[in-house]
């Protein structure tokens, strides 16, 4: 992980069974070694991270964000953005593949958040610590909080406080910023 505010990844996944099935053709390929991925035969792009189809959930996770995670305890802001189109695995890296499957990066936070902050505890006793989290989809322009089922038609409203603190209609005013 290097110190630059933004850290750029990009993940190719390999082809699915149906893909393969229909004879579809890989086109683009990490350079093996290298954090570079080439489109095509002659088209080179460079990247922080570059990770092959054969990358596991651990090897992305560490690499880019396990050092979010641990700042974060130490008082820093981190975001994890997934971009890309549909189907390139956005969901899998996020949230895991099936259930037998590992997990994503969503489970490994979750775990090391906790442990970080018990290990905390345990050298400063009295420590009040504290984990919010909401988890909103936003749809062709539209918000819906995945948390709150009977309310997932109700429209909501991203917003600021006077804080600066942005969240949608439900939780701005009850200084709950939202986790992205
Ligand atoms: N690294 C990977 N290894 C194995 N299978 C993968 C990997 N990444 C994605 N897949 C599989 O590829 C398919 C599409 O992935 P996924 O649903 O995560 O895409 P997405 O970007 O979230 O798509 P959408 O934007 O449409 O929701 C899924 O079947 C998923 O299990």
């Amino acid at each position: 992980m290097t110190e630059e505010c933004v850290c750029v990844a990009v993940r190719v996944r390999p082809l699915l069974a149906r893909e393969v099935l229909h004879r579809h053709q890989v086109c683009v390929r990490v350079v093996p070694g290298s954090a570079q991925v080439m489109l095509g035969s002659d088209r080179l792009f460079s990247f922080d991270h570059a990770f092959g189809p054969t990358a596991s959930q651990d090897e992305v996770y560490e690499s880019c964000v396990q050092p979010l995670v641990e700042s974060c305890v130490q008082g820093s802001n981190a975001t994890v953005f997934c971009y890309g189109q549909t189907g390139s695995g956005k969901t899998y890296t996020l949230g895991g593949g099936n259930q037998d499957d590992e997990g994503g990066i969503i489970d490994r936070v979750v775990q090391e958040v906790f442990r970080l902050l018990q290990e905390k505890k345990k050298n400063n006793e009295g420590l009040d610590t504290r984990v919010r989290v909401s988890y909103v989809e936003l749809y062709m322009e539209e918000l819906r909080d995945l948390l709150e089922l009977q309310n997932i038609h109700k429209e909501l409203h991203i917003r600021e406080d006077e804080r600066g603190n942005t969240g949608h209609s439900n939780l701005v005013g009850t200084n709950y910023p939202v986790i992205s």
